[in-house]
Order: structure tokens, then C-alpha cells, then sequence
């Protein structure tokens, strides 16, 4: 039976009318400072902590609840004897319900200019410490921390005078999560400018949405997004329209979203299955649009579109023509929701700072029984290095920049041919470079004569160049850094096209 309470909350939402309820059923409510004197002047009976403990609260807040007659109070098994009869003799009264929410560290340290002594500051630690004690003691003690949950556990106790053993146990886990996730958001904000691979790696997350099924139908998942500054990515998107984003969208629009972000000039990435599948720049976001499609009619089909500029009505009207899974963009223009609205399916994404990078951004990758960490790959090129008699000409060092930046994307090995900004042909995610070139030349809708080409990774062999040259390839650009570069570099010569090394390499998995 529940018959006494401590309350002590700094997130006062609905806590009158929830003490009110405990309070006209009988239960005595202790509760600290602040908490108290709202319950007082709101009509509810509250005892102060202070003169349970016959100790002051004191240090500015920082010790009110640290007592030995609340903890044994929560602690106590109420089934042990000598626990019991060790209350007495201590003359401590069990606590039944602890009604608890921390101060807001994640609320303060979210705040534009804070300083590290108001982070300090709301680290909370009596209102942790209760929590754990009386997640600790679900057996004998109801612990709420989170507001939404008042209502199911004054239904429980109006009915039977207590609550549940299945309520207990959920808050209690629910306790545990939530003081895991307020110490991950203490310890990762102390750690952000300490080492990136600490011995031990604690991470939290916020749940967005459950999502109606994973990779395939039959897998499970959800979304989580990370705490802080996210703008720029997809958690922070505004759904216009359109039915829910799924798992695969997700990570699709992901990959396009990251490509996206390699130009400033107006761009238009088409992506499937997380590879780009038509990328083009141009003037204007209507004249990428055209590029980015023509470039693959046929992969685009299904696909996900991500633009750098507003989508206005002459770019939703081309759109509109093909099916496409999602459009991510900084905005619509009102003639182009306008157009859209015909396909209530299509979801429409804005993403108000769609350029913008986050500063920190690691690379996660799962693996059977651990995980892989990285850095992301935030960089482009070491040295641009021309290795070749020929020299590219200023259109073609644009492309060769354009296309490296594509090929940055595709999933390795991969081959990107491009021309006038406007990616000719893909070869993603083969096991062997020359397939992957293969495959490139294979999907260009266009002549290649004049094309530009761009490896992720160094050529082994001669053979990519050999047949790229053939395919009318001018310019190359790759890492280099292969034993047999300088067999590449001679057919270069002998055909009159010109190579560029980079010195960095992208493989992509
Ligand atoms: N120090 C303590 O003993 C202590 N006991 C409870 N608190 C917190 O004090 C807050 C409520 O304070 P008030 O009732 O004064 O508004 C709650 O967030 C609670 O978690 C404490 N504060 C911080 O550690």
C-alpha cells in the first residue's frame, strides 16, 4: 500500500494536480524547496524534506535529499525483518512512491553560449541517487520520472492502493534508461574535446520513430536520432507530404543528402540503394534536374532526389513525370506543392540548411559481436598532381573534381564518368575495378568522347585506363600510390590523355 511520497521535480508539468490526487487518497507527500513551495501555495499538504532529515537543504541545492532517512526509507525490503525492525529503531518511515525528474542538464547544455560552471550546476545528484534507490526497490517502491506516466499510476493506486508489479518493474527499467542517457549526455559533453576512442564507449540516442519494417519486411526497426545540433540532416527535415519515410528511404536519403553536401553550385543528386545514380550541376536547380535525370532514366526510376536550391513549378512538373520515392530539398515553392499534390504518395523533405556539415559526424559501422568506428570521410584531395605529358584543360579539371566527388559516394570499386558536370556513367560496388568501369560504360545513356573519369581507389592494373581511353576518356583523375602506376601514366601518354593523383583515396563500403 502506498502511503507516503516524495516528490521533488524540477519539471513541475502536471505535478499539482497529480499531488492533489495522492493527497486527497490519503498519502503524506514529502518534497523538496522548490517543489514544496508550489504544492503549498497550490492548496497540497506537503512536508518539507528538511524537517524529515533534521537537516537543512544547503550548498545552494546541492545536498537536500542525501540523507540516510530518505534512502532507507526507499531502500528497505519490506519483507526482511531486520530491515524493518532496523526502521524502527532508526525511527525512519518507508517511502512508497518517489515522484522524481532531474534537473535539465541536455535542456542547459543544448543552449546557445553555455558555460561549462552551468553545466556543472545541472548535473543533478540527489535526484539520480533516489532514482537508482527506488529503481533498486521496484519490488516495494513506485518511482515515476517521467510525467506522462502520473496518470496510469494514479489509476492504479485509486483503484487498489497501490500499484502493479508490472508497472513497478517498467518504471524501474524506465528509471535505469533514463539516468544511463543522463550520464552518457554528462559524460559525452565533458568528452567532446578529449579523445575520440575512450576504453569504454557510451553512447545515447532519442528515439524518433518506430518504422513500419526494416531493410525487408520482415526485419524490425526504428530511428534514432543523436542529442545536439543537428541541422542539416534528416532529423531535422519537415515532412510536407507523402506517406511515412521507411528504413530504406531513410538511409537513401541519407547517402544523397551527404553527396549533396560535397557542392555549393546548384546540384541535383539522384540516388538508389545509397549509391548516386545521376548527379548533375548546372545554373539553375531545373537545369541540374534535367542533367541529373538524363543522365540515367532508367536508375532514377524509384529513386530518391536531393537538391541544393528551392524546387519551384517548371522543376516539380519534370518531376512529376517519373515515380520517385522521395524529393529531399531546402524548400517548395507554393507552385510546386501545388503540382506535387497530385502525388499524395510522394514524400517531400525540407531541410532548411541542406549545405550545412555537421562538425563532428563518426562513421559507425555494426559487426557481429562489436563495432567499428571511424572518422567520416570529410575530405576531398591531398594534392592535386598532374602525372601526364597532356594536361587537362580548365573544363576538364572541373569535371575531374566534379566526378571525384561522386566517386567519393559510390560504394567501392567504383568508376564515375562524367562531362559538363553531368555524371555520363556509374560502376558501383564491384569486386573488381574493371567491372565496375564496365559497368559505367555500360550504363551511359551518352558518347563518352571527351568524358572525364574518377577512381576511388588506384588502378592495379593498366587495363581500366586502356579501356576508358578506347571508350573516348580525356582525363583521369585517382589516388595513385599503385606499384604499376607508371604503367597507367604510359598509356595516358602514348593516347594524348592526361592523369591526375590526388593522394587520397574514398573507399566506400
Ligand atoms: N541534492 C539533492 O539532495 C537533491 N535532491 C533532489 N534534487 C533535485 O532537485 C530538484 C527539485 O528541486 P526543487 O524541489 O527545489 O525545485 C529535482 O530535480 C531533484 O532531482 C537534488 N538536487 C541536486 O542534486
Amino acid at each position: 500500500m502506498i502511503k507516503r511520497a516524495l516528490i521533488s521535480v524540477s519539471d513541475k508539468t502536471g505535478i499539482v494536480e497529480f499531488s492533489k490526487k495522492l493527497a486527497d487518497l490519503g498519502i503524506e507527500i514529502l518534497s523538496t524547496g522548490g517543489t514544496a513551495n508550489l504544492l503549498r501555495q497550490s492548496g497540497v499538504d506537503a512536508i518539507d524534506v528538511s524537517s524529515v532529515t533534521s537537516f537543512p537543504e544547503c550548498l545552494d541545492g546541492r545536498v537536500k535529499t542525501l540523507h540516510p532517512v530518505i534512502h532507507g526509507g526507499i531502500l528497505a525490503i519490506r519483507d526482511n525483518e531486520e530491515h524493518m525492525s532496523t526502521l524502527e529503531k532508526l525511527n525512519i518511515t518507508p517511502i512508497d512512491l518517489v515522484v522524481i525528474n532531474l534537473y535539465p542538464f541536455k535542456e542547459t547544455i543544448l543552449k546557445e553560449g553555455v558555460t561549462l560552471e552551468e553545466a556543472i550546476e545541472n548535473i543533478d545528484i540527489g535526484g539520480p541517487t533516489m532514482l537508482r534507490s527506488s529503481a533498486k526497490n521496484y519490488n516495494f517502491v513506485t518511482v515515476v520520472t517521467d510525467p506522462t506516466d502520473y496518470c496510469r499510476v494514479l489509476e492504479e493506486i485509486e483503484k487498489d492502493g497501490d500499484t502493479k508489479y508490472d508497472t513497478r518493474y517498467d518504471l524501474a527499467l524506465k528509471v535505469f534508461r533514463h539516468t544511463s542517457h543522463y550520464d552518457t549526455l554528462i559524460a559525452n559533453y565533458l568528452g567532446k574535446d578529449k579523445e575520440a576512442f575512450p576504453n569504454t564507449l557510451t553512447m545515447t540516442y532519442e528515439k524518433v520513430q518506430d518504422l513500419r519494417y526494416g531493410e525487408n519486411p520482415h526485419q524490425m526497426a526504428a530511428f534514432y536520432r543523436e542529442i545536439g545540433d543537428k541541422r542539416g540532416t534528416l532529423v531535422e527535415g519537415e515532412q510536407l507530404q507523402g506517406k511515412e519515410l521507411s528504413f530504406n528511404n531513410i538511409n537513401d536519403a541519407n547517402g544523397a543528402l551527404e553527396l549533396l553536401k560535397e557542392f555549393t553550385e546548384p546540384t541535383v543528386v539522384a540516388v538508389k540503394h545509397t549509391n548516386p545514380c545521376g548527379v548533375a550541376s548546372d545554373l539553375n536547380i531545373y537545369e541540374a534536374y534535367k542533367k541529373a535525370y538524363e543522365s540515367d532514366p532508367q536508375s532514377i526510376f524509384g529513386g530518391i532526389i536531393a537538391a541544393n536550391e528551392v524546387i519551384d513549378g517548371r522543376t516539380a512538373d519534370l518531376m512529376k513525370d517519373i515515380f520517385l520515392e522521395v524529393i529531399i530539398a531546402p524548400d517548395f515553392t507554393e507552385e510546386a506543392l501545388e503540382i506535387f499534390k497530385a502525388k499524395s504518395n510522394l514524400r517531400l523533405i525540407k531541410i532548411n540548411d541542406i549545405t550545412l556539415k555537421l562538425e563532428k559526424n563518426m562513421d559507425f559501422k555494426k559487426v557481429a559481436g562489436g563495432l567499428l568506428i571511424q572518422d567520416s570521410n570529410n575530405e576531398l584531395v591531398d594534392e592535386q598532381k598532374v602525372v601526364t605529358k597532356n594536361i587537362p584543360t580548365d573544363e576538364e579539371n572541373e569535371d575531374l573534381i566534379f566526378a571525384f566527388k561522386i566517386v567519393k559516394h559510390v560504394k567501392s570499386n567504383a568508376i564515375v564518368i562524367a562531362k559538363n558536370k553531368q555524371t555520363l556513367g556509374i560502376g558501383p560496388g564491384q569486386t573488381s575495378r574493371i567491372w565496375a568501369l564496365q559497368n559505367a560504360i555500360r550504363n551511359a545513356e551518352h558518347n563518352l568522347v571527351g568524358s572525364v573519369l574518377a577512381s576511388d581507389a588506384f588502378f592495379p592494373f593498366k587495363d581500366v585506363v586502356e579501356e576508358a581511353i578506347k571508350s573516348g576518356v580525356k582525363a583521369i583523375i585517382q589516388p595513385g600510390g599503385s606499384v604499376r602506376d607508371e604503367e597507367s601514366i604510359n598509356v595516358c601518354n602514348e593516347n594524348g590523355v592526361s592523369m591526375v593523383f590526388t593522394g587520397k583515396r574514398h573507399f566506400k563500403h
